[in-house]
């Protein structure tokens, strides 16, 4: 038997659509795995009701087959699904980690991107791997076609999840095919001091990369109250704020003083929209571990 606890992940972070990530240092998933004959799957924990236990709907499902490592995994949700908090991805992750260790698979951790990232596939349509290398690696991480780079980050954060749900299928239908070289030019600026406030710890450059203006503008018409508690979370002391992965989270970079304050302000601010919502303190955190 092997348990494993997989992170939440932040996706985008505005302006590195489908290759920016994090890991979030809470909320997770629990996955425990025993070797079967035929995989089955039990859910249990936040929104499973939302969530297939049948292993041909379920991410673990394609990564057992993956990896053909056939099992009965229990997952306990953390994070809740549809969040835009990665929360198929922690649980690909997490099983990934886990069924390779129970059938000693021998692979890294960066060689199990590519296999968490079917179970994607099975939710959106497509093997990303922005949320799942996060999951996996921890700290901010880079994925692109050719691999994956990952560095460590002291960076504060509130993300922020309203009583909405957005699926991952239709935040990606709203993304427009064709931008404007003005808009590209600016996108690049954004995420290059993006990367480089990652590497420095500096939520000053992290928050001022996080401005975009050909994904997050679509997307931010899917959550209701968007623009209210994104000022909100500014005027309480954030240094940048974005729609978290497909949304409808919202994710915030401050300082360390005034987390507890940015976190207020956007609750205040979805409860003035009539949307319950919750927010998670939290930081820039580490990947998946065995319990
Ligand atoms: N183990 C699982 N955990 C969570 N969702 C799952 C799982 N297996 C299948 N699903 C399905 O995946 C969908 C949620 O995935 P989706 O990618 O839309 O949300 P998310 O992972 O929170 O978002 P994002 O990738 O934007 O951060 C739901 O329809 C859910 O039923
Ligand atoms: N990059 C993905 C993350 C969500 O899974 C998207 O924004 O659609």
């Amino acid at each position: 038997m092997r348990t494993v606890r997989a992170p939440a992940t932040s996706a985008n972070l505005g302006s590195g659509f489908d290759v920016f990530g994090v890991a979030l240092d809470r909320p997770a998933d629990v996955v425990r795995v025993e070797k079967a004959d035929e995989t089955t799957i039990e859910v249990t924990g936040v929104g499973s009701q939302y969530i297939p236990e049948d292993p041909e709907k379920n991410v673990v499902g394609a990564v057992a087959e993956a990896l053909d490592a056939p099992a009965h995994i229990r997952i306990d949700k953390g994070v809740r699904p549809s969040s835009g908090l990665g929360s198929s991805a922690a649980s690909s992750a997490a099983a990934a980690l886990a069924l390779n260790g129970l059938y000693d698979r021998g692979y890294s951790r960066r060689e199990l991107v590519p296999i968490a990232a079917e179970g994607e596939a099975v939710v959106s349509g497509e093997a990303h791997s922005d949320n799942v290398a996060p999951a996996l690696l921890g700290g901010f991480t880079v994925a692109r076609h050719g691999g994956v780079t990952a560095v460590d980050a002291e960076i504060p954060l509130v993300a922020c999840l309203p009583e909405i749900a957005v699926s991952t299928r239709d935040a990606r239908r709203v993304v427009p095919s064709r931008a404007d070289m003005d808009d590209v030019v600016h996108t690049v600026g954004s995420a290059a001091t993006l990367a480089v406030g990652m590497c420095r710890s500096d939520p000053e450059l992290v928050g001022a990369g996080m401005d975009e203006r050909i994904v997050t503008p679509a997307r931010a018409e899917l959550i209701t109250g968007y623009h209210d508690v994104r000022d909100a979370a500014l005027e309480a002391g954030a240094t940048g704020v974005t729609v978290s992965g497909a949304g409808p989270s919202l994710l915030a970079v401050c300082g360390d003083a005034d987390r507890a304050r940015v976190a207020s302000a956007m609750l205040d601010a979805f409860e003035d929209v009539g949307v319950d919502a919750r927010a998670y303190q939290t930081k820039v955190g580490a990947g998946a571990t065995f319990h």
